[in-house]
């Protein structure tokens, strides 16, 4: 039996790939004011090349001075050289010359700060610290569901003042324990939160601290603009502020180690496509240099990391065929997108005979869902939060997706838009509706049998597949406990509801924080987010996937899954049988297993003579309990 769901699953433990381009992509970060711009795939910024030739001047070539420093130690010009007459004229800006305020800032940070760390060396096992950022993030994610009005920075900020974040007061120079190569980041503050980059604000592409009275850099945020699937082994950052150029002359003499974090544009995520910000690692200042007022410097990656997920996808061939490849489509065009089978493991087959694949629910005759065109908008176009569109005030008065088509929902049932209603087909209240958008992959696991995987970056929220087969009742399912791999039960679970509970108490809980924790621990009776459908537990019905199905049926289990499960209404109102739809709960990177928790008792699955089964948990996770039931 594979019921319900919740929470997120495990980061990636991005593969070591082959390195597939060894031809690193040279790019340039500006930090000038408070955009980042790409200015040239060379080392030398076009627009000094521009320059030159509009002065005529002759340009020093970045490459010949580093080569020169091989002879002659290379001379760094002092940064007090650089009088800056400009600061007065420019513009207010974040990434300035230290103002008063920053000094404050600066004064501030000193004094929080209690302890530096130089590569976490002594830190607890890297699954203790990596359960711990999940936890955080996911908890993250959990808030902005819930409380949708709340902006990331806004999130980040409760997190901050409820004690949350996880390494505040600490800084790490280099490793951020927890946090791996290829970990996929939505927003900004979630690398606050967890202190891979502690400026919170968005413009701070460096971050810093003071070692030995010096402000070297620990942390840079590098633009990568559309780079996704690109290698970066070296970062080209050219800054005309003498602050960042300050952090990276010293970080250059000091030869410390900066974790690079790359902003990448998904193309294929949400309606418009999102950024995301990938970690590629540790990286260090190998050569520096100065045109006129403009810093140029070049950040190498350490050898001997992790390839990021990226890479790991061109080792397995992006297009073309790929390794281990069975079946093309399993789904035979029945999805938008392709569902291919992959088997690197053993010779295992599974064939496009080996279940009926459907993309629609199957329900029979004595549970046939009744149409209910009066329960239809009368939206003209797209519908909005807004009391006119009913479907919109069923959700509590707010459309439960944002722009990215990303879940801003939690609990209960979503209503979506459906066949009875006026509003367009591109009304942002059908999502889940409209299918798989994810390149999902069904792969072979060393000990669970088949899994699913995308091939894409999942950003947290998003809609993945939905839980298809049959819909039977609890005399069928007696029936079927010789065969019951397959059975998802409906509605006797509350999903991603811990998460949920958490982030509730994170707003509500203004007073009396440290006494309702303890409660949490004992069970308390803090609020439990509640099912409006009546959902929660309405007995009694079961979606068995074994011979009708989807990929859903694919997805195996794990005690820290990376997906949950959310009652979707729109073709239908019967609040017994809701679609199952699995979206996200954490960012996904690429070629990750994808797993909800099954949410077995152990001890009450029963064979059909009314002996306990009982089977092992394979899932890895650090707080595996080691039965599956
Ligand atoms: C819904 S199916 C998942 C797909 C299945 N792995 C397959 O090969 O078809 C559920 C079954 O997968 C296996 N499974 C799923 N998660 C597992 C886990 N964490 N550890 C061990 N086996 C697991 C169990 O045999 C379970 O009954």
């Amino acid at each position: 039996m594979a019921p319900s769901s919740s929470r997120r699953g495990p980061k990636p433990k991005p593969n070591a790939a082959e390195p597939s381009h060894q031809e690193s992509t040279k790019r340039v970060l500006s930090s000038k004011n408070v955009t980042t711009k790409k200015i040239a795939r060379t080392p030398l910024p076009l627009s000094r090349t521009t320059e030159r030739e509009k002065t005529k001047q002759p340009l020093k070539n970045f490459k010949n001075s580093h080569n020169e420093s091989n002879k002659k130690k290379t001379h760094i010009p002092p940064i007090s050289e650089y009088e800056e007459k400009r600061t007065k004229q420019r513009r207010f800006d974040y990434n300035a010359t230290p103002s008063s305020s920053n000094r404050n800032d600066e004064r501030k940070k000193k004094n929080e700060i209690t302890t530096v760390y130089e590569n976490a060396a002594s830190f607890p096992s890297n699954d203790v610290a990596r359960e711990k950022v999940r936890k955080l993030l996911k908890l993250f994610h959990g808030m902005r569901r819930l409380f949708s009005i709340l902006s990331p920075f806004e999130t980040a900020k409760t997190l901050k003042d409820r004690g949350k974040f996880l390494n505040d007061r600490k800084v790490f120079i280099g490793k951020v324990p927890g946090v791996e190569v290829g970990d996929v980041f939505q927003y900004w503050n979630e690398l606050n939160i967890i202190g891979l980059h502690r400026e919170m604000k968005y413009e701070k592409y460096i971050d810093h601290v003071i070692r030995d009275r010096k402000r070297i850099a620990t942390s840079v945020v590098y633009d990568g603009l559309d780079d996704d699937g690109l290698e970066h082994n070296e970062v080209y950052i050219s800054t005309e502020l003498r602050e960042n150029a300050e952090l990276l002359v010293n970080s250059f003499n000091v030869k410390n180690d900066i974790r690079v974090i790359i902003k990448c544009f998904l193309k294929n995520s949400g309606r418009c496509g999102m950024d995301v910000y990938c970690y590629y690692g540790l990286y260090k200042v190998k050569r520096c240099g100065r045109e006129r007022m403009v810093y140029t410097f070049c950040l190498v990656r350490n050898s001997g990391q992790e390839e990021v997920a990226w890479n790991v996808l061109m080792k397995y061939g992006i297009d073309g065929i790929r390794k281990g490849l069975i079946v093309e489509d399993i789904s035979r065009q029945r999805e938008a997108v392709p569902i291919c089978v992959i088997n690197t493991v053993d010779k295992e087959r599974l064939t496009v005979e080996s279940f009926v694949y459907k993309t629609k629910m199957i329900y029979p005759n004595w549970c046939k869902p009744i149409p209910v065109p009066h329960l239809g908008c009368d939206c003209e176009g797209k519908c909005g939060d807004s009391a006119k569109c009913l479907c919109a005030v069923r959700n509590g008065g707010k459309i439960p997706y944002n722009k990215n088509n990303v879940i801003v929902a939690s609990g209960g049932v979503i209503h979506e838009c459906g066949p009875y209603c006026k509003c367009s087909a591109d009304c942002p209240n059908r999502v889940s509706q409209k299918g798989i958008k994810f390149n999902l992959e069904i792969f072979r696991t060393e000990r669970k049998g088949w899994g699913v995987r995308s091939r894409d970056t999942i950003p947290a929220g998003s809609f993945i597949c939905e839980y298809i087969g049959e819909v039977i009742e609890d005399d069928e399912v007696d029936k079927r406990v010789d065969n019951d791999e397959y059975l998802f039960s409906i509605g006797d679970y509350h999903m991603d509801d811990s998460v949920l509970k958490e982030a509730s108490n994170m707003i509500n809980d203004d007073e009396d924080e440290d006494e309702d924790e303890d409660e949490d621990e004992d069970g308390g009776d803090e609020e439990v987010l509640v099912d409006e459908s009546g959902n929660e537990n309405n007995g009694g019905f079961t979606i068995d996937a074994a011979y009708y199905g989807n990929v859903a049926r694919f997805i195996n289990h794990s005690c820290s899954p990376n997906l949950f499960g959310q009652n979707v209404l729109y073709d239908h109102d019967d609040g017994r049988i809701p679609h199952i739809m699995l979206f996200s709960a954490e960012t996904i990177p690429k070629m990750t297993e994808l797993t909800y928790h099954y949410h077995y008792k152990i001890g009450l699955v029963l064979d059909g003579n009314g002996n306990v089964k009982t089977k092992n948990c394979y899932c890895g996770a650090f707080e595996c309990g080691g039965r599956l039931y």
